[in-house]
């Protein structure tokens, strides 16, 4: 699927208007015409159904007003309910709008807060507000989007959204107030990127692209999708062996956090890793020798947590290095993480207590070999903004981390972001039983392990975070939520046999 950003998408259709020397109503035409033949497919609404088009006085109005022209002309009892100012119609939506009452159709103009009651009715179609959105819905169409969610419920009917969704953002994928909850999401030329993302997943419903003719140029959007399908997985042959897998050094726990570096250094084993060491401080490596058996532990300094003399420590000889995860936020040990992303010479991942370490030294620089894993409160951390500002625009924060750091940027959270300094991919796997402590650090040893098998820094990110959801998804397959994060390690293997094995 073609996945595209607004500002990419108005540049297209721009261009297009311009090389083919047509106006851009005439793509309205094909939009409106696209969308009534895809309801036609997929609802097969019989002649006299009665179908109720919402639509407002921007462009994405005028796709609806188009195509309730194709309804009425297919013999469906077609009713438009303009919502809003009439004199701010667009002219390309009131060309459309005459030509509906040309043809005979009927349009009740209303102000938002008082609708008409809709008493029998096999579907509606949302053109109230498409990729124009950038600001909260303003009060009349909030009451409007509650009073289509409200009706299309009692009558059990299909909501067909033009393009978006109204209420969703187009490009963060966020809810701007309230939204429509469609059943079917008609989306025009390609796929807006917010509507691949959390929260607007949950209100698209069954997403179609409508190609039209400026999109069928061979044009790749600068948004990607992270799928079972262009993600890159480590091999291994028959001749395989434990030095052929990667060597991960882990550098995490101090005391009272020690769960974490087990279960980053369990997460490498299972996603593949040939040998796992964990550096810990010498009085948390005593808790948990002998834990996981597999992995070899060494014990660093005399203390609690990593100090700045530990980076003495020989980092040579390893093929891919996880440090932060539990390592606590004293002051020696900040500057001892800082110091250590300058002494390491292998690809490595920074994450949890790492990125404290470098947020307390703004303007530090990691190399592009370097992949960090921030959730929202450590990215607004690391750019000292609001977890708001960065709630409000992911996007545009997973870009800002990689430029404010150099580094791979990963954005975890529901729809995990990703950002290597060219595409913006978006991971598709993942679900909330993964709201549970512990599944930073999996993910972490999981692209350390990706990593030191060979990986270049932006495949394992993207193959560390599919395969990580993945998991959990099999795991609330089989549980619902309450899985744990061990759990999520355990299940890798499985869905290696899947994607790879079989
Ligand atoms: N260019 C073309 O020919 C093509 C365009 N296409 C279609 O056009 C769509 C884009 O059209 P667009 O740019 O006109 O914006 P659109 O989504 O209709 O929104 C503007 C309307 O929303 C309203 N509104 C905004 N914010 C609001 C708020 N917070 N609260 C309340 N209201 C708010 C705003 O009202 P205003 O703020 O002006 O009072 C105005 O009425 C695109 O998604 C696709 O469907 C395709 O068919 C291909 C060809
Ligand atoms: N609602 C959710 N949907 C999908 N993934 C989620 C959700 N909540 C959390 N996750 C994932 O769970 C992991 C949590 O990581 P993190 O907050 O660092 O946990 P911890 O620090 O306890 O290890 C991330 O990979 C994140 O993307
Ligand atoms: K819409």
């Amino acid at each position: 699927m073609r996945i595209v950003n607004t500002a990419e998408m108005r540049a297209l259709e721009k261009a297009w208007s311009e090389s083919a020397q047509r106006p851009l109503i005439d793509l309205m035409e094909q939009a409106g015409k696209a969308v009534w033949d895809t309801i036609e497919k997929i609802y097969a609404p019989h002649t006299g159904a009665h179908w109720v088009v919402f639509a407002g006085s921007g462009n994405n109005g005028g796709d609806g007003y188009v195509a309730a022209r194709y309804a009425a002309t297919a013999g469906i009892y077609v009713t438009v309910i303009h919502i809003g100012d009439p004199q701010k119609m667009t002219a390309d939506t009131r060309t459309n709008y005459e030509r509906f009452c040309a043809a005979g159709g009927q349009v009740t103009f209303a102000a938002g807060g008082q609708l008409p009651e809709i008493s029998e009715v096999h579907g509606i179609v949302d053109a109230l507000i498409g990729i124009g959105l950038t600001a909260p819905l303003r009060s009349h169409l909030l009451e409007t989007v509650a009073a289509i969610n409200a009706t299309a419920k009692k009558r059990d009917c299909p909501v067909v959204a033009i393009d978006v969704p109204t209420g969703v953002n187009a490009d963060t994928g966020n809810i701007m107030g309230d939204a429509v909850k469609a059943s079917l999401t008609i989306t025009i030329g390609a796929a807006k990127q917010g509507l691949c993302m959390c929260p607007a997943r949950t209100y698209v419903g069954n997403l179609q692209v409508a190609g039209l003719a400026m999109t069928k140029a061979d044009f790749v959007g600068s948004t990607v999708l992270i799928t079972e399908k262009n993600i890159t997985w480590p091999r291994r042959t028959p001749l395989s062996h434990k030095g052929t897998q990667g060597h991960v050094a882990i550098f995490a726990g101090c005391v009272g956090m020690e769960g974490a570096a087990l279960l980053c250094a369990k997460a490498a084993l299972r996603a593949g890793a040939g040998k796992v060491t964990l550096f810990m401080p010498k009085n948390a490596a005593r808790n948990i020798i002998g834990h996981i058996p597999e992995v070899m532990v060494k014990p660093v300094g005399n203390t609690d947590f990593f100090a700045l003399k530990d980076t003495e420590i020989d980092v040579s000889g390893y093929d891919a290095i996880a440090i932060g995860c539990g390592i606590g936020r004293a002051k020696e040990t900040t500057d001892w993480g800082v110091a250590m992303t300058e002494k390491i010479s292998c690809p490595f991942v920074c994450d949890a207590d790492g990125l404290y370490a470098l947020a307390q030294h703004p303007g530090h620089r990691l190399p592009a070999r370097c992949v960090i894993t921030p959730h929202l409160g450590e990215a607004a951390r690391l750019l000292h903004v609001t977890n708001r500002e960065i709630a409000n625009d992911r996007p545009g924060y997973v870009k800002a981390l990689h430029a404010a750091t150099g580094a791979v940027a990963v954005l975890k959270g529901a729809s995990t972001l990703l950002f290597e300094g060219t595409r913006l991919a978006v991971n598709t796997t993942g679900n909330a039983g993964l709201a549970t402590a512990g599944t930073g650090d999996t993910l972490t040893g999981i692209i350390a392990a990706l990593l030191a098998q060979g990986l270049a820094p932006a495949d394992a990110a993207a193959t560390g975070i599919w395969w990580h959801g993945a998991a959990a998804d099999r795991l609330a397959g089989q549980y619902g939520y309450g899985f744990l994060a061990t759990e999520v390690a355990d299940a890798l293997p499985y869905i290696y046999k899947e994607q790879v094995m079989e």
